[in-house]
């Protein structure tokens, strides 16, 4: 085994549960062994050689284990060595509802309960401003497999050929990547957020017996991180990516009741699972020659990881129960083979070609510049004739030797940036003129990575694009490369934007708008059929004013959101009360250590004047009051230092706070909205359609068959495969018969109907 080969890790995480069964499941003193035992099958006959008892090996079993420990076990070290030029994947594995969702991205509803990809941007981004010598940028993407299809969850291409051109696998020698796959920008820690966020919000969710919010998908979102130094005018830097994988979960058909479309995405799951571990399993032999990674999307994306230069952990989350315990088993296996699988992570290392040629140009006219000045020198010097030719013969020699050697090197650098140009994975993209999302070229820098480049067309079918945007595209911003583009609304994303996240300073909750954006968090909004069919008796003749409605609902039906609401902005206003108060303490260090810093001046300014003393050694003996400042201005800038740590790290609380009560606050708005339509504005039979059992289910909703239900807009809307649960909000609405009817109301959105969008009105 060469140094360098390292196998990948697999950790197991327990859900917690207040049954655990203490016959069935043993986790051994060393913290990485698990011992599983079932009871033999009666069914089976007396003589049953069937295995009852198992033991699994890992690298650590992460039993009632809180967040910040399970970030610390698995990402810390990964993240660390990620900015080190290592790339790093970081993948959950599991039964359905077993906590994969949780542990990689954790409850939105929690700052304390946030998973890995918050904790590992907030790492990142520490890092960032810790290491002065480095320049670092930061990107991002974030993408899902969903019934074998790619799709960009931060997608925000204006609406063209695009449904036509899925996003595709391709490989190169630089690695695997996604085609057409936006890569953002993200100067800042909350940028970074605000996409995760923004991704999550897109993610393709249903509901089964088992989970109520399950991911019907698999989704990597990507840190690309590209280190420059900028100390020294070094060609060199170093790239790498981290991907933080949330697979879909295993699940077993007859358990989680699925049906329908549901039914259509666990059979891609499972599928996609079984080819994962296939890989595995032929990773694992070392006789095998060939690894099938293109059976999948998923494989074939993951190639690197599994089998690269990367650093990888495997996260296999099992549920504790006794009634999992075959599919616990099942997971405790596929983890097992994976620490098996050997990768090779090596530092990305990089050279600016650009920059080569640039130090190499500046060489050259140096020793111009020295020649020329050696031969005015033997010139001006005495010397009979052919005396300064003999002298000068040697050196001018040597100065033109070296002088050509490297031009050639200059000419041979340029033809090799040329030369890669030419086989870089984006050279399709090159030709065609397109660049990312930063406007960077394509696969100028790094080239490796899921993605490389822009999304040239949209890539989600139902993503949120607007025709109207198309006909705008010439002053949106995103056609003038001036920057990232917000998917949700087409804005500009602004590194900071109190403006759209910021609780109202003024304390009081936001009224209910008549206007405002729909694009919310997906939820809930199916009612029993006698809940309906009551609340549709005793349906008043004319809807009541929505400001009063709101009360009501904020009371009853809404109350647990809005619990949940006033919890965080509670906690935002208690961490924000935090905040200024440790801002206050640093601007008092500050002129403290300002005050001390003068006086230490003064003292020495004194002691100078006065003559300085000097010890055997030779050192300057300062008196005791300047010894004392400077042991007082040393202790101030350490607690400035431990002040300024927590200042930093309480905004990026702040930060996160911040997004989870605007979540809470869209969410609370939006339910309310669903509530007010179904029960005073959208008509009976639109609603029985959308009701459990009726012709649409909450979930994925197969779109044409809600158009088929609308009488004359059909024609309006073409080809659109699926939506996913959160555009129900407005399937509701292209539902409603007659579809005009509610023009008033959801007049951006019929807009953008008859633009066959489904997308939120910026
Ligand atoms: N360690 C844990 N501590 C507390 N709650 C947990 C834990 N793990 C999971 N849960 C809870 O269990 C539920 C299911 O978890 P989650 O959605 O993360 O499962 P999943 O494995 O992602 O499922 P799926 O594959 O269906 O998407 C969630 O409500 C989550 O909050």
């Amino acid at each position: 085994m060469s140094a360098s080969l390292k196998r990948i890790t697999a950790f197991a995480r327990v859900k917690p549960t207040s049954d655990f069964p203490q016959d069935v499941l043993k986790f051994r003193a060393d913290n990485k062994t698990i011992d599983v035992f079932v009871e033999r099958d009666v069914s089976k006959g007396v003589v049953n050689n069937k295995q009852t008892n198992w033991s699994f090996k890992l690298d650590g079993v992460l039993h009632n284990a809180s967040q910040d420990m399970v970030y610390n076990v698995l990402a810390t070290g990964l993240v660390s060595q990620a900015l080190n030029g290592y790339n790093g994947t970081i993948m959950c594995y599991g039964q359905t509802g077993a906590g994969k969702t949780y542990t990689m991205t954790g409850m939105t509803e929690s700052y304390l309960n946030r998973g890995i990809i918050p904790r590992a941007i907030q790492q990142v981004f520490k890092s960032v401003e810790e290491h002065g010598s480095q320049f670092i940028t930061v990107r991002i993407s974030y993408m899902e497999i969903y019934n074998e299809t790619i799709f960009d969850l931060l997608s925000m291409m204006p609406l063209g050929a695009a449904m036509d051109v899925p996003l595709s696998v391709v490989e190169s020698p630089y690695g695997v990547s996604v085609k057409g796959l936006t890569i953002h920008p993200a100067p800042t820690e909350e940028v970074a957020l605000n996409l995760l966020f923004e991704g999550n919000l897109n993610r393709s969710v249903g509901q089964h017996a088992l989970n109520t919010r399950s991911s019907r998908s698999h989704c990597i979102f990507t840190i690309y991180i590209e280190c420059h130094s900028r100390i020294l005018s070094d060609a060199r830097y170093v790239t790498s990516k981290i991907n933080l994988v949330d697979l879909a979960g295993s699940e077993r058909l007859a358990k989680s009741k699925s049906e329908g479309q549901g039914l259509k995405e666990a059979t891609y799951i499972n599928k996609s699972l079984s080819f994962l571990e296939q890989v595995i399993l032929a990773l694992s032999d070392r006789n095998r020659e060939h690894i099938p990674f293109r059976q999948s999307k998923l494989t074939y994306t993951l190639k690197d990881s599994l089998g690269g230069n990367c650093n990888t952990v495997l996260v296999a989350n099992i549920c504790s129960e006794a009634i999992h315990i075959i599919e616990t088993l099942s997971t405790l296996r596929f983890a097992s083979r994976m620490k098996w699988v050997m990768t090779e992570p090596i530092v990305n290392e990089k050279f600016d070609a650009e920059r080569m040629v640039k130090n190499l140009e500046k060489d050259v006219l140096y020793l111009k510049e020295e020649l020329a000045m050696h031969n005015s020198l033997v010139r001006r010097g005495l010397g009979w004739p052919g005396q300064a030719e003999l002298r000068l013969g040697l050196p001018q020699m040597q100065v033109k030797h070296q002088e050509e050697m490297l031009l050639e090197h200059v000419g041979h650098t340029a033809q090799k940036l040329h030369n890669n140009a030419c086989f870089s994975p984006s050279l399709p993209f090159c030709q065609a003129g397109l660049v990312d999302a930063e406007g960077h070229l394509v696969g100028e820098v790094d080239g490796q990575g899921f993605g490389i480049g822009v999304a040239p067309f949209s890539s989600k079918p139902g993503g949120k694009k607007s025709k109207a945007k198309k006909g705008k595209d010439l002053s949106s911003p995103t056609s003038k490369k001036e920057g990232p583009v917000s998917p949700q609304s087409g804005k500009e994303v602004e590194p900071v934007s109190p403006s759209r996240s910021q609780v109202t300073t003024s304390g009081k909750e936001p009224e209910v708008k008549e206007t405002r954006e729909l694009d919310t968090i997906s939820v809930d909004t199916h009612r029993s059929d006698s809940a309906a069919k009551e609340e549709a008796s005793t349906r008043p003749s004319s809807p009541p004013a929505r400001p009063a409605a709101f009360e009501d609902f904020k009371n009853e039906r809404g109350s647990e959101i809005n619990r949940i609401f006033k919890e965080n902005k509670g906690i935002l206003n208690d961490r924000k009360k935090k905040l200024s108060e440790v801002a206050h303490r640093l601007n008092l260090l500050k002129q403290e250590m300002d005050t001390a810093r003068q006086a230490l001046e003064a003292q020495k300014l004194e002691r100078e004047q006065q003559g300085e003393y000097l010890n055997d050694e030779g050192q300057i003996i300062i008196d005791e009051e300047e010894f004392l400042l400077i042991m007082k201005l040393k202790d101030l800038r350490k607690q400035y230092r431990a002040d300024y740590s927590e200042l930093r790290d309480l905004r990026s609380e702040v930060q996160y706070c911040q997004h989870l009560v605007d979540q809470c606050r869209n969410r609370l708005l939006t339910e309310f909205d669903i509530w007010y339509n179904e029960s005073f504005l959208i008509p009976e039979e639109v609603q029985e359609v959308l009701r459990p059992g009726g012709a649409i289910r909450l979930g994925m909703i197969p779109i044409n068959r809600v158009l088929t239900l609308v009488s004359n807009s059909s024609s309006l809307v073409g080809r659109l495969p699926t939506i996913s649960c959160r555009r129900l909000i407005c399937c509701s609405v292209v539902t409603a018969k007659p579809l005009f009817h509610l023009l008033g109301l959801y007049q951006n959105h019929v807009y953008q109907i008859a633009d066959k969008q489904w997308h939120t009105a910026s």
